[in-house]
């Protein structure tokens, strides 16, 4: 597996090394040492999997301090416009995001570190499934509006299928008020 550099600070992305024969196809999904060696010491205590029916949109979610999870992300089956967005207010990309276009072909990855907030549509039905490095805290839970006008996010979905929890979620502006006037 490769692991590379995208727009936002530490995240990244992994490619991983596809051996395919007349069966079909094996890779690596995650390997401890591979980590290491890339000096990664992240260390993954929750796996996550959920399934969305085309047009789905989950998040964009997070879990405050000191619950935040880092989060290695990935398709199983199907294919999902994937979001990270930099809530760190001292990082360089503050306030930025980056779409990654995820299939359970390329088996491509993303991982995402704490203090950022995560989110994706499923642009086929689609199985999510994700590795965090702190467990689900229910009481730390915090998300921003998935259709927040100040980020304008370009989600590629029509008719969007969204919980009610997500609709209520507060905008980017109502959260991080101080830190954009800074
Ligand atoms: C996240 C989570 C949820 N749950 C329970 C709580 C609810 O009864 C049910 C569905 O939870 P929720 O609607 O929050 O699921 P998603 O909307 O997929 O939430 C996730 O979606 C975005 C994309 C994320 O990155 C987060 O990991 C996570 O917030 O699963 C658990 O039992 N453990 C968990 O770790």
């Amino acid at each position: 597996m490769t692991f590379h550099e995208t727009s936002l600070r530490d995240v990244l992305l992994i490619r991983p090394a596809i051996f395919t024969d007349e069966r079909g196809h094996f890779f690596e999904s995650f390997n401890a040492e591979v980590w290491r060696k890339q000096g990664l010491t992240n260390h993954f205590v929750q796996d996550n999997q959920s399934f969305s029916k085309k047009g789905v949109i989950r998040g964009l979610h997070f879990q405050s301090a000191p619950y935040e999870q880092g989060k290695l992300v990935r398709v199983i089956k199907g294919r999902v416009l994937d979001l990270a967005l930099d809530l760190r207010p001292q990082s360089p990309t503050f306030g930025q995001y980056e779409l990654f276009e995820l299939d359970g072909e390329s088996g491509n990855m993303v991982f995402i570190p704490e203090g950022f907030a995560h989110g994706f549509a499923a642009l086929e039905d689609s199985i999510f499934h994700y590795k965090c490095t702190g467990q689900y805290n229910k009481a730390a839970e915090g998300g921003l509006r998935w259709d927040d006008p100040y980020l304008a996010i370009p989600w590629n979905v029509t008719n969007p299928i969204v919980s009610e929890k997500d609709q209520l979620l507060p905008l980017f502006q109502d959260l991080f008020k101080e830190s954009l006037h800074q």
